[in-house]
């Protein structure tokens, strides 16, 4: 057995030998690396980023050295890119060779590694995809819109009766729309089983991804020898907890599928997952269930928190522009009326509706920095050398805020995306939103259906006001955006 010390200096020997095999294989190369801002031996630049919002450190740097911009941390080569036409070169027309996704020990540690959106480029993750596609594609969404537009009524009035449970409410309305499109389950309230399993994945799972102890690990990864009672490694523990959580999380609706399938009608992706191997001819091998269940069990964790986000966004929005909310009455007053709600046949009429939709979603990207894309061999562009296994952020929120494109970017101009008759402009921010290439969010049609009928329902009947204080005076609002968790 090796002492701690022995493993320790065996992994820094370990590390030195990279590095220096690195610079070797990248000296003969003739093609320079990005430019980048110059940083320390082997930390790189991790000091001088802003972790509350590193996508602002990266919208800066773009300034002085451009739109593809290489930075190191912690011996990691990361390669941010800061516009919108360059992340179509590489990760879409280059998809074949940055479609990878960078590996993090944390992820197998906190027992998620089965989840679609971190998976290595490969079979595995393209038999994801397609369960993914064959429920989510933009032709398959309608049959989704009857349960999203009930369960948005029901929104209206939860929100009726307790407006300061907003966050509690919004939770209710997201998981129980891919609950149901994922399992076919209905959930009846907060306190429902099935929901406290998945809001336990999200309060103790996601918690213990944290990108710090991520860092550490992937650094230093003899540290996962100390026992959890040693300082600092009482990540050790949250970690089981949370791999037992996920584990839980990943069986029970599933379970709950399988035992309702048979004879059900009600699409869902389970349901569809099960016919399609039927159909295809694929035998319903441990393989593949064990793959449908873990992509049934990512739709809950890839969508939830970000459409949960984005209509908070939008309650935000609405507050501080108030004017923005009373055109968005004004239309809906006149397009259907005082009496009804509008419904899905009601949006190619209400275009100010969806132009709030893409503001929010430009104003403030629900991804900033996008989930970060890997390359899978070395690679040129524009000159520059991306070096193999280089991890790829797409600065999303630097595209949404291209000064040239979108004037005044700092502003909330739903306005920005209509014609001078009120029609709407073609769509520009599908990636803005929600990524680039093979791996673009495979969800994004229902996301849109999802959150519209949030929206255009909330605009019907409220007006979205700031909080009173006990004298009844207005609490002041504060535009602050959580960090989120990096992965
Ligand atoms: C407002 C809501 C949403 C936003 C802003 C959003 C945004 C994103 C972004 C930026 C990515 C990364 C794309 C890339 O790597 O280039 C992504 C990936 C993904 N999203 Fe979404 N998403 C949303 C809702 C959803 C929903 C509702 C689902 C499921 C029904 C979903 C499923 C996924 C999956 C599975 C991936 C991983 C794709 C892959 O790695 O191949 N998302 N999303």
């Amino acid at each position: 057995m090796h002492s701690r010390t022995t493993t320790g200096t065996l992994a820094f020997g370990c590390l030195v030998a990279l590095y220096l095999g690195r610079r070797a294989l990248r000296s003969r190369t003739p093609y320079p690396l990005p430019p980048g801002p110059p940083g320390l031996p082997w930390v790189g630049n991790v000091i001088g980023i802003n972790m509350d919002a590193p996508w602002l450190t990266y919208a800066e740097w773009a300034r002085t050295y451009g739109d593809l911009v290489y930075s190191r941390l912690l011996g990691k080569d990361i390669i941010v890119i800061n516009s919108e036409q360059v992340a179509k070169d590489l990760l879409e027309i280059q998809s074949r060779n940055h479609s990878d996704r960078p590996y993090l020990i944390t992820n197998e540690l906190c027992g998620v590694d089965f989840n679609t959106v971190l998976m290595p480029y490969g079979d595995r993750w393209r038999l994801h995809r397609r369960f993914f596609h064959q429920t989510f594609r933009l032709g398959a969404v309608p049959r989704f819109l009857p349960y999203q537009h009930s369960r948005a009524c029901h929104l209206l009035q939860r929100l009726l009766e307790a407006p300061e449970k907003l966050s509690d409410h919004m939770f209710e309305y997201t998981a129980s729309v891919i609950l149901n499109s994922t399992y076919n389950y209905d959930p009846t309230s907060r306190k429902d089983d099935l929901v406290e399993i998945v809001a336990n994945v999200l309060k103790i799972t996601i918690p213990a991804l944290r990108p710090d102890i991520a860092v550490i690990v992937g650094a230093f990864p003899w540290v996962l020898y100390l026992p959890s009672w040693f300082p600092g490694m009482s990540f050790k523990k949250e970690m089981e907890v949370a791999r037992a959580y996920s584990k839980q999380y990943l069986e029970r609706p599933f379970e709950y599928a399988l035992q309702n399938v048979n004879g059900s009608v009600t699409p869902s992706m389970v349901h569809d997952g099960l016919r399609r191997m039927e159909g295809d001819g694929i035998s319903l091998d441990e393989s593949s269930v064990q793959a449908l269940k873990e992509a049934a069990g990512t739709a809950f964790l890839a969508a939830s928190e970000t459409s949960n986000s984005f209509l908070m966004t939008f309650f935000l929005m609405m507050v501080v522009n108030p004017g923005a909310q009373e055109k968005a009455h004004a239309q809906i007053d006149a397009v259907v009326g005082r009496h009804s709600l509008p419904g899905m046949d009601d949006r190619a009429s209400l275009p100010f509706i969806d132009a709030i939709l893409r503001e929010t979603l430009r104003y403030s990207p629900v991804v900033p920095l996008s989930i970060p894309h890997a390359a899978v061999d070395d690679a040129i562009y524009g000159g520059y050398h991306i070096p193999k296994g280089a991890i790829l952020l797409a600065n999303l929120w630097s595209m949404a805020h291209d000064e040239s494109r979108y004037p005044i970017p700092d502003a909330f101009i739903p306005e920005r995306f209509l014609n001078d008759d009120g029609s709407l402009k073609p769509d520009d921010t599908e990636h803005i939103a929600f990524g680039f290439g093979r791996r673009m969010c495979v969800g994004r049609h229902f996301a849109d259906t999802s959150v519209w009928a949030v929206i255009a329902k909330v605009l019907a009947v409220f007006k979205i006001l700031r909080p009173l204080d006990e004298n009844g005076m207005e609490v002041p609002v504060e535009l602050r955006f959580s960090t989120g968790i990096a992965v």
